[in-house]
């Protein structure tokens, strides 16, 4: 399996061998024993999501706060989107900083994203499909979110009026956070 770093610590972008016949492909979307390797650490998941999008669909910046805080193994089942990131861990180097990662169905790409961070993503197609292991439960009086637009993060300038939900149009600005992590 390939794997990709980034300038955010404890980021990961997985690529599983993909083994194709002429009925299709198959791959390992997510092995325990190789994800704890590349981790190194005993991560366990207690709760998929999936999610569809329409296209120029942006879904985030978000988070739960601990102890409800979430790492999330993600990826694309149908359709494409642009993986948002950022690092809201206080005594990080990249505190602050700014991911985008491309992620489409066809390329069978999977992304760790630890807890500590905030996340969304934009979407590139229609009946976009979106689905995720999480670290630790929904808990709704944990989440929190920060605008996707704030002039802190290249997203604006990448993804222009996308459809977002009430909740998202009003969230914190980065400077507003008092970050959990
Ligand atoms: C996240 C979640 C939501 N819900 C309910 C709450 C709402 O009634 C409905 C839609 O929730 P929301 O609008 O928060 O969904 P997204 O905007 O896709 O939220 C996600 O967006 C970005 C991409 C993330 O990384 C998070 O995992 C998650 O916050 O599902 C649940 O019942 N369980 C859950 O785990």
């Amino acid at each position: 399996m390939e794997v990709k770093k980034f300038n955010i610590p404890g980021v990961l972008l997985l690529k599983p061998k993909v083994f194709k016949d002429e009925r299709g492909y198959f791959y390992e979307s997510f092995n325990q024993q190789k994800f704890n390797e590349l981790t190194e650490s005993p991560i366990t998941f207690v709760q998929d999501n999936q999610s569809m999008s329409q296209k120029n669909t942006l879904r985030g910046l978000h988070f739960q706060a601990p102890p409800f805080d979430q790492g999330k193994l993600v990826r694309v089942v149908k359709g494409a989107v642009v993986d948002l990131i950022v690092d809201i861990r206080k005594k990080s180097a990249t505190y602050g900083q700014a991911l985008m990662v491309d992620l489409k169905a066809d390329q069978h790409e999977v992304l760790w994203v630890p807890a500590g961070c905030a996340h969304g993503f934009y979407t590139l197609e229609e009946d976009t499909i979106f689905q995720y292991k999480c670290t630790n439960f929904y808990h709704k009086e944990s989440e929190g979110a920060i605008l996707w637009s704030d002039p802190a993060f290249p997203f604006a300038a990448a993804f222009k009026n996308p459809i977002l939900s009430a909740k998202d149009e009003i969230a914190l600005h980065f400077n507003q956070l008092k970050s959990p992590f």
